[in-house]
């Protein structure tokens, strides 16, 4: 590691590694004196040029109004559909249609979602089991020790009644044999040299004995439709005796990213950028519950656009870029040829307000998700997510609050989405969050949904987790 990398990567320029605004130098190379820009960070444009210089706004300037003149996106041209409203007529689109379903093996079910319960086809315990290695014991001590040497073992038949004051050897996890009233732990008992058993403490009716039905009995359901097909659930649903499950068939998604400066190797260069969406979505998506059936690259090429979202037999099909009203941007004049039905044409949400969801075909959709990449993140979040939730069966999670660390400027009149990640009981904004910037979404654990006018310290917002684990601290707050 470089002495530079180590300079941007311990802690975001200009803030210690907690977070807290630091009082040395602005990053080297930086003009000092930006850090003097009047500024509100309610305006992407504008947040996005102090994060290029490592500094937040100052908090008291402005909250929640930015300067019309600093805002890139004019408040009031644009009144999208409001976000909430835009989630939900995603969802109610994923809606539309039969789920379809499939039965596998177990170990196929992986990463799908239940779509019918899982059932006990047993009683689990499906025998009374020792919960120890030890004795089985009939009624009160001393026991005269049955002269089985070996004892009971795991995986044997049906066992023998132990009569009333006698032990004999019995292993974890083996059928407590009928008359038994306890089980005792080896450690807890001693033999004497007549072959008679004394307990060392104190002995309670049943104690490490697994009653059969302990856990469930053969018919309870053990977890609802809906629910996604972990290891742990496999696990569950082989020791209940399944040995197939039947699962939600993971919705098609086609992924097309359009944008004639994209690179897919090397270094950006002549006004060229890489792609960052291809290497991104599919894997996103993916998570989501998807099966990406391709990432394509059309370019800025309208017939190959019109002919790719025609020809694709995919359920949702996701472009990225061209969905403004530039020259190239063939999103909009490509749904009207093909005789689409927008649903959502624009959200009111900074990143992504361009973002749309189009009805292609009963039951098939198209989401376009604006070409800046943490708006293409937006788009995902806000439109796909809803409705590859509800087209792969999955339950929706009750949403969740965390209250704020440090204060967020809001957009006048829209939903902002910020990333964020957990510090103890709060979420705290990560810098670099303008809507061309992925560096702060790929440190965070969430996206906090800042409503307009922003967010102070304390207050409580509602989190949109990430589709995986949170995998580090996060820098960058
Ligand atoms: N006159 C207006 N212009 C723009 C508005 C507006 O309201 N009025 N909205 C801005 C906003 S906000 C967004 S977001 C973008 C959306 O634009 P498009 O969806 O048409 O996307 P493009 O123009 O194709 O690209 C925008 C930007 O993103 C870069 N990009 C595109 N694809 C990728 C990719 N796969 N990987 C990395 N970067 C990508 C592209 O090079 C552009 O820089 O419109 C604004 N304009
Ligand atoms: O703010 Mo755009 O919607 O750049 O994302």
């Amino acid at each position: 590691m470089t002495a530079q990398d180590h300079d941007l990567g311990a802690s975001a320029p200009g803030q210690g590694a907690t977070g807290e605004p630091a009082t040395g130098p602005v990053p080297r190379g930086r003009p000092a004196d930006r850090a003097a820009t009047p500024a509100a960070e309610g305006d992407d444009g504008v947040e996005e040029a102090l994060a290029l210089v490592g500094m937040r706004p100052a908090s008291s300037r402005n909250h929640g109004a930015p300067a019309p003149d600093q805002d890139e996106h004019s408040p009031g041209r644009h009144r999208g559909t409001p976000w909430e409203e835009a989630r939900a007529l995603a969802s109610n689109a994923g809606r539309a249609g039969v789920l379809r379903t499939r039965r596998d093996p177990l170990a196929a079910s992986l990463g799908r979602v239940l779509a019918t319960p899982l059932v006990a086809l047993v009683d689990l315990p499906s025998f009374d089991t020792s919960a120890m290695d030890g004795w089985a014991v009939a009624g009160p001590g001393p026991w005269t020790v049955a002269s089985d040497e070996s004892g009971i073992l795991a995986g044997r038949g049906a066992v023998e009644v132990l009569a009333d004051g006698t032990a004999v050897r019995i292993a974890t996890g083996a059928r407590v044999p009928p008359g038994a009233t306890a089980v005792i732990r080896s450690e807890r008992a001693r033999a004497d040299r007549n072959g008679r058993l004394h307990a060392q403490s104190q002995v309670m009716h049943g104690q490490d004995i697994r009653p059969r039905g302990q856990e469930c009995r053969s018919g309870d359901q053990l977890l609802p439709a809906g629910t996604l097909v972990t290891p742990a659930v496999l696990g569950l649903a082989a020791a209940a005796g399944c040995d197939e499950l039947l699962t939600v068939v993971r919705p098609k998604v086609e992924v097309l990213v359009l944008g004639d400066e994209l690179l897919t190797e090397g270094l950006p260069q002549d006004g060229l950028i890489r792609d960052a969406l291809g290497p991104m979505i599919g894997p996103w998506l993916r998570a989501l519950g998807a099966e990406v059936t391709a990432t394509r690259r059309i370019g800025d090429d309208a017939d190959a656009l019109r002919r790719a979202v025609t020809e694709s037999d995919a359920d949702l099909v996701i472009t990225t870029g061209g969905t403004a009203a530039g020259p190239v941007d063939h999103v909009h004049p490509m749904l009207r040829k093909v005789g689409a039905e927008l649903l959502v044409d624009g959200v009111s949400v900074r990143p992504g307000h361009p973002m749309l969801l189009a009805g292609l075909a009963p039951g098939r959709y198209l989401v376009g998700l604006p070409g800046n990449p943490l708006a293409a993140v937006s788009g995902l979040l806000t439109l796909a997510e809803p409705l590859l939730r509800q087209r792969s069966g999955q339950a929706t999670p009750a949403p969740y609050r965390a209250s704020l660390r440090d204060e967020v400027h809001g957009h006048p009149q829209d939903t902002r989405l910020v990333p964020v990640v957990h510090r103890g009981d709060r979420v705290v904004p990560l810098h670099y969050r303008g809507p061309a910037m992925l560096r702060g979404i790929a440190a965070a654990h969430g996206l906090a949904v800042v409503p307009p006018g922003g967010g102070r310290p304390g207050d409580e917002l509602e989190i949109l987790d990430l589709p995986w684990p949170p995998s580090s601290e996060g820098c960058f707050t």
